[in-house]
This record gives structure tokens, C-alpha cells and sequence, in this order.
């Protein structure tokens, strides 16, 4: 078997060490270990190019969110099987898969278990495998990536400081055949049923169900949105009076207030120079190891 492993040296402030002379002790002599480390962003899916023409049987990311979503990104519609090494602070994808950070654990998991297929999320030509925020939660990551360290305390407090100074933003969303026009706080489109650090807005969510989970808040005042703070910890929000939750195929987002729209896509802040995106679901799209 010929694994080539796609290793970011940065995720998850750099505290892994992968050396190749590491992974082909885990292997069989017969195997063939290729490392290829990326260097910048969107690095990797030119890697997953090469690992392609080079004939990988199987391509593991080692990194965290945003490289496995752009090693996962490059082997949609492949045959080729993805393997996750989770190194990087939040791990969503890898935590609703239960493939722990232990290094030794997750190498054992790419050697021994299943190949299965899950969904994707598509907003125009962009993939996620685990979640795209829009509003608040993309306001969010923004701040967090301003951070030099990607920490749940860093997290934490890029999530306070934006909450404290945040205005909710115009939309208007087209979903199975209705209009819905609101100042949203918050719109959460999931794949996965954990969005980083353990947290949940979309307990329901499943891979591999053919849909995406889509959370919609509307505008909340400050004890509403301490509220909601308490409902997503007790994974609960489903309750809370101005949350929409459900399960959807394909819904276009449209920006009210003449601003472009952006978003987290998978845990990396994206700009675009659009006033309204598609999001869909891409069913069956990556096959994976878990
Ligand atoms: N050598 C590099 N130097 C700087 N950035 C890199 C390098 N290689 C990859 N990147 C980019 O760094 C970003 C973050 O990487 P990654 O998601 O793997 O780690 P993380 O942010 O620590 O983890 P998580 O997304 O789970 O919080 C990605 O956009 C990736 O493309």
C-alpha cells in the first residue's frame, strides 16, 4: 500500500512531530510512506495533485480542520480514501468521527478500519466536511485567526469580544421553496455533529444522512444571548424560541445590507465579493477511514 501523508508542521501550535522515519515504524516494511509537508495555505491540495499522479492508495491530512479540509476538498469525486491525523487546535471533523489525537491511536485507526463515504457541503465552490458559519460565527473565527495562538482560551475570548461588539446582519434566505427575511445573529449550516472544542450547535447533524443541519438565530439582546450560550452548552438550542433548526439539501443566503458575504468555512475566515451563495449538499463525496 502506498499512504502519503499530507502533514501541516503548524496546526495545533506546532506541538507534533510526524517524521517519516515515525510513520514507517507504524507500517508494515512493505508499505510505501510518503511526507509531504505543506507550506502554505492551500498548499495541500496542490500535494493531494501530486499524491494522485504518484498513485496514493490511501492519503492521510495531518493537521487540523482547515488542512483536512483542503486534502478532503481535493479527493472529492476520487476513489482515493482519506486518513486523519487530528494536530490542530479545534479537530471538529475528527471529534464526530471519535479518531483521537493520539498519534499511535489515530495511525491504528488508518491501518485497520473501514473505508466509509460521508457527505460534503458545498457553498459555491467551496467544500466543508464539518460546518460554515455565517454572521456572529464567522465574525468569530475572524478574530480568532487575528490570534497568535490557536487555543480554546483563545477561542473563548475572541467569541466574548465579538459577541460584546457585534450587529446582526440583514439576510434573506431561500429554503424549499420560502422566503425568510431577518436580521440573523447567527446562521450555522453543519455536516458534522461537533463544531471544534467539543461544542455542539448541531447535535443532530450525521455525516453521512444526505443533508446538512442549518441553525438560524435571529436577533438576540445581551440575556438572550447569554441565554443561548448556556442552551449550546447543555446542547440544547433546539429550544430556544428564536432558533430555527433543520435539516435541508440546499438553501442560497442572500446579504440585505449591500455588504459581501463571508463566512467560516471549516474553520478558516473566507471573504468573498458576493451579495448572495449557494450552499448544497454533496452527498456521498469523500470516502474516508474511521
Ligand atoms: N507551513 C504553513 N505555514 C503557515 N500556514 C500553513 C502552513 N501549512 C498550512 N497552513 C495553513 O494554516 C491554516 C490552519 O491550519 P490547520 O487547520 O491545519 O491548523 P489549526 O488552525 O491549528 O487547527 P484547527 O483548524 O483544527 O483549529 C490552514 O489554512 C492551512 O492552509
Amino acid at each position: 500500500m502506498k499512504y502519503i501523508f499530507i502533514v501541516n508542521p503548524n496546526s495545533g501550535n506546532a506541538k507534533h512531530e510526524i517524521t517519516l522515519d515515525f510513520l514507517q515504524s507504524k507500517f508494515e516494511p512493505t508499505d510505501e510512506i510518503v511526507l509531504k509537508e505543506t507550506k502554505y495555505q492551500f498548499h495541500a491540495k496542490e500535494l493531494v495533485k501530486e499524491a494522485i499522479l504518484e498513485h496514493a492508495d490511501i492519503v492521510v491530512a495531518c493537521g487540523g480542520d482547515g488542512t483536512i479540509n483542503e486534502v478532503a476538498s481535493a479527493l472529492v469525486n476520487t476513489k482515493i480514501p482519506l486518513g486523519i491525523i487530528p494536530a490542530g487546535s479545534g479537530n471538529g471533523l475528527a471529534s464526530n468521527l471519535a479518531i483521537p489525537k493520539d498519534i499511535d491511536k489515530a495511525i491504528e485507526i488508518i491501518r485497520t478500519k473501514e473505508i466509509k463515504t460521508i457527505d460534503a457541503g458545498r457553498v459555491e465552490d467551496n467544500y466543508f466536511f464539518s460546518n460554515l458559519g455565517f454572521g456572529i460565527d464567522a465574525s468569530v473565527i475572524q478574530a480568532y485567526e487575528e490570534k497568535q495562538k490557536r487555543t480554546f482560551t483563545g477561542y473563548m475570548d475572541a467569541s466574548v469580544k465579538t459577541l460584546l461588539n457585534y450587529k446582526s446582519k440583514l439576510f434573506r434566505i431561500y429554503i424549499d421553496g420560502a422566503i425568510i427575511e431577518k436580521n440573523f445573529y447567527y446562521l450555522f449550516c453543519s455536516n458534522s455533529n461537533i463544531a471544534g472544542y467539543g461544542i455542539s450547535f448541531t447535535p443532530n447533524a450525521d455525516l453521512a444522512d444526505g443533508e446538512l443541519d442549518l441553525l438560524m438565530i435571529e436577533d438576540l439582546d445581551v440575556f438572550e444571548q447569554f441565554y443561548f450560550s448556556v442552551l449550546v452548552l447543555a446542547k440544547k438550542i433546539d429550544i430556544m424560541e428564536k432558533a430555527r433548526y433543520r435539516k435541508v439539501k440546499k438553501f442560497s443566503l442572500e446579504s440585505l445590507d449591500n455588504e459581501p458575504i463571508s463566512y467560516q468555512l471549516d474553520g478558516e475566515f473566507q471573504t468573498t465579493n458576493l451579495l448572495k451563495v449557494k450552499v448544497e449538499v454533496v452527498p456521498n463525496a469523500l470516502k474516508i477511514i474511521y
